[in-house]
């Protein structure tokens, strides 16, 4: 059978034609592939978009047409600044807009997904789900930069260890050795600690972004796209004998409705997903009645629980005989340069994406303290028992943080699990823009790192604008279109993450200060030699600590009594016929990036539901 375009009715329906969204359908659709799919997305199919497609681009779509524009409540952790949260709002979603890290977290984080109720989601089976997602290209692979176990060599999406390493980066790996840390060969079979060069989503053919749009050419033309097109709710049926409502299909901004005669699946991501279920009258009840939205399902869960890696970073200034990518931003004459290489299929700063990583356990950053309150090592007082009291003030009793306090209590947890990602890249990140054109600085050039926390105690929340739920559409009197949800992820609102953030940023400049490191920068632009004191350091830190764009947790994979939306066949509790499959379910926030784990989800959810389904095809 062939599914008619232009149906209004479908086996089923996919929202959002993001990172999970696309992959899960394109598998669903191979494993059912007499069945009728719809994938609705709100964003429009920008496959020829430069700025999404090389690699040197990476970033310039924040804040663009292709992002959602989402914007955090002031943070009173942070100043009370209220940072931009961009999400990708395009086909490929937020895998269309990301920086293109390639990552795995380790292999008792994954076990602990299981152990928290949620059985046959563990290491074993993530690892295998991420290993078909991608194709690690060998053939470009220079010596002593990856061994053998780790990637995959089958799947939709394209990933190597990217050739185009400035000189200054390459004092990476070097200036960590020195300070202790071992290289790790093989950091995506599950054991991530140590020092690295790391891959990156390209396709090195064309050496342009692999992102979900990759997996649409395995499906066959049952499987329907709509772009440009908004869901506004979920549809459900009244409650029958079994006093569960049922999702028949879905409503969009535009009155279109599209019904679903078995599934609909939320693939819309962590602010998305939540706010749509909220929308639909499914989640914390009070929350509901106080946006005017009847309550159909309660279901607390809803929008809580929000996790995310926060990131600070400190900037040096390259000593004059360096050329890093900054140059790109104020000599238009070069940029033009590379830009014509880049399509010559010639070695280009625009081919440049961060590949040097390092992931480390608290135990790695202190080993090389000094006490000596002379020596330039000496950058904390802190012990590792100081680290694990903060942790033990600053955790809830949820099961996200139960489980993040078991990282550093448990000796072996402790001993296997990051804490602290650090990123060393090329050219300026910092939390203010590059300088103007108007300023001294601008014309500077600069590399940056990056430090991430891997496993931050702060939880926050995302829900329903209660004072205006909606915003009315001009174009249409009798539909609206939702208002953005209110996002609260109470950054460095506990002793724990403020002091890894202060720690991290503290370690960064005496790893600065590190050979062969400390012979490619002059000064240090940010903190600047200015931070010295602690009250200087949590200044500096609270006013540019910001996101490194990992939101997740927010319908949680866990017992309904703890809290969860979806149950471990991501089906969300108290409805028929509706999953959740995105960044969202997953119940504790990884050490890693987290888009391979991502796809990772949604490889696995196809395979459940085509489970479910495989009867009829
Ligand atoms: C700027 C940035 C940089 C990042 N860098 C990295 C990185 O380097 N490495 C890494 O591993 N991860 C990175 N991430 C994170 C990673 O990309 C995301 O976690 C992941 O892509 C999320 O996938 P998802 O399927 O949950 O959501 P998304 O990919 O965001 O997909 C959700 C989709 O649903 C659509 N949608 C939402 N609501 C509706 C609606 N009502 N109707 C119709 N459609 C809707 C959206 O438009 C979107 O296409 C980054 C993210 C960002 C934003």
């Amino acid at each position: 059978t062939t599914c008619s375009q232009g149906a209004t009715d479908y086996d089923f329906i996919i929202v959002g034609g993001g990172t999970a969204g696309l992959a899960v359908a394109s598998r669903l659709n191979q494993r059912l592939p007499h069945q009728c799919t719809l994938i609705i997305e709100a964003g429009p199919d920008a496959a020829s978009e430069p700025r999404i497609n090389i690699p040197g681009y990476r970033g310039s779509t924040i804040g663009t047409v292709y992002d959602w524009n989402f914007t955090v409540t002031p943070q009173p952790g942070l100043n009370d600044r209220a940072i931009a949260h961009p999400r990708g709002k395009v086909l490929g979603g937020s895998s269309a807009l990301n920086l293109m890290t390639w990552d795995r977290a380790s292999v008792a984080e994954f076990d602990a997904w299981e152990e928290l109720g949620n059985p046959g989601w563990n290491w074993e089976s993530m690892y295998a789900a991420m290993l078909d997602v991608e194709t690690f290209n060998r053939t470009f692979l220079g010596p002593g930069r990856y061994g053998d176990e780790g990637m995959g060599d089958s799947g939709p999406i394209d990933t190597f260890i990217n050739e185009q390493v400035p000189i200054q980066q390459q004092a990476w790996i070097p200036a960590m050795e020195s300070l202790g840390i071992s290289q790790n060969l093989e950091s995506l079979n599950g054991n991530p600690l140590g020092v690295m060069y790391q891959p990156s989503n390209i396709d090195r053919s064309t050496y342009t972004r692999s992102y979900s749009t990759s997996y649409l050419p395995l499906a066959n033309a049952n499987l329907h796209i709509l772009t440009n097109t908004t869901v506004a709710k979920v549809l459900l049926s009244s409650p029958g004998t079994s006093n569960t409502p049922t999702a028949t299909g879905v409503l969009t901004t535009t009155n279109l409705t599209f019904t679903a005669r078995k599934e609909i699946i939320l693939a819309a991501g962590s602010f998305k997903s939540p706010h749509l279920l909220e929308l639909s009258g499914i989640g914390n009840t009070s929350i509901l009645t106080s946006a005017g939205i009847k309550p159909i399902v309660s279901l607390p869960g809803v929008g809580e629980n929000l996790q995310d890696h926060i990131r600070i970073q400190n900037s040096y200034e390259l000593k004059p005989n360096y050329t890093g990518t900054d140059i790109l931003r104020f000599n238009s004459t070069r940029a033009a340069e590379e830009l014509t290489k880049y399509y010559a299929g010639e070695p280009s700063l625009y081919r440049y994406t961060g590949s040097s990583y390092a992931f480390l356990t608290w135990e790695d950053v202190l080993s090389s303290n000094s006490s000596s309150p002379t020596s330039p090592a000496n950058f904390t007082s802190l012990t590792p028992a100081d680290i694990t009291d903060l942790a033990r003030s600053s955790t809830d009793q949820s099961p996200a943080s139960r489980t993040k306090l078991s990282y550093l209590t448990d000796p072996h947890l402790r001993a296997s699990t990051p804490q602290l990602e650090l990123i060393f890249s090329d050219g300026y990140t910092g939390a203010v823009p590059y300088p103007a054109p108007s300023s001294a600085d601008y014309g500077k050039q600069f590399v940056t790192i990056i430090a991430s926390i891997m496993h931050p105690f702060a939880r926050g929340s995302v829900h329903v604008n209660t004072t205006s739920p909606s915003s009315s559409t001009p174009s249409s009197s009798s539909s609206s279109t939702p208002a953005n949800p209110v996002i609260n992820p109470q950054y460095l609102s506990n002793a724990y993450d403020l002091t890894a953030a202060t720690l991290a940023s503290r370690y960064m400049r005496y790893i600065a200060s590190t050979a062969p490191i400390a012979a490619v920068w002059q000064a240090e632009f940010y903190p600047g030699s200015g931070v010295q004191t602690d009250a200087q350091w949590e200044t500096y830190v609270r006013q540019n600590t910001g996101t490194i764009y990992h939101p997740v947790g927010t319908c949680a994979m866990l017992p309904r009594g703890d809290g969860g939306v979806v149950d471990s066949e991501l089906r969300v509790y108290g409805v028929e016929g509706l999953r959740v499959v995105d960044a969202s379910v997953m119940p504790v926030l990884l050490s890693a990036h987290v888009q391979t784990a991502v796809y990772g989800i949604a490889e696995r959810a196809a395979g459940i539901i085509a489970a479910k389904w495989s009867g009829g095809d």
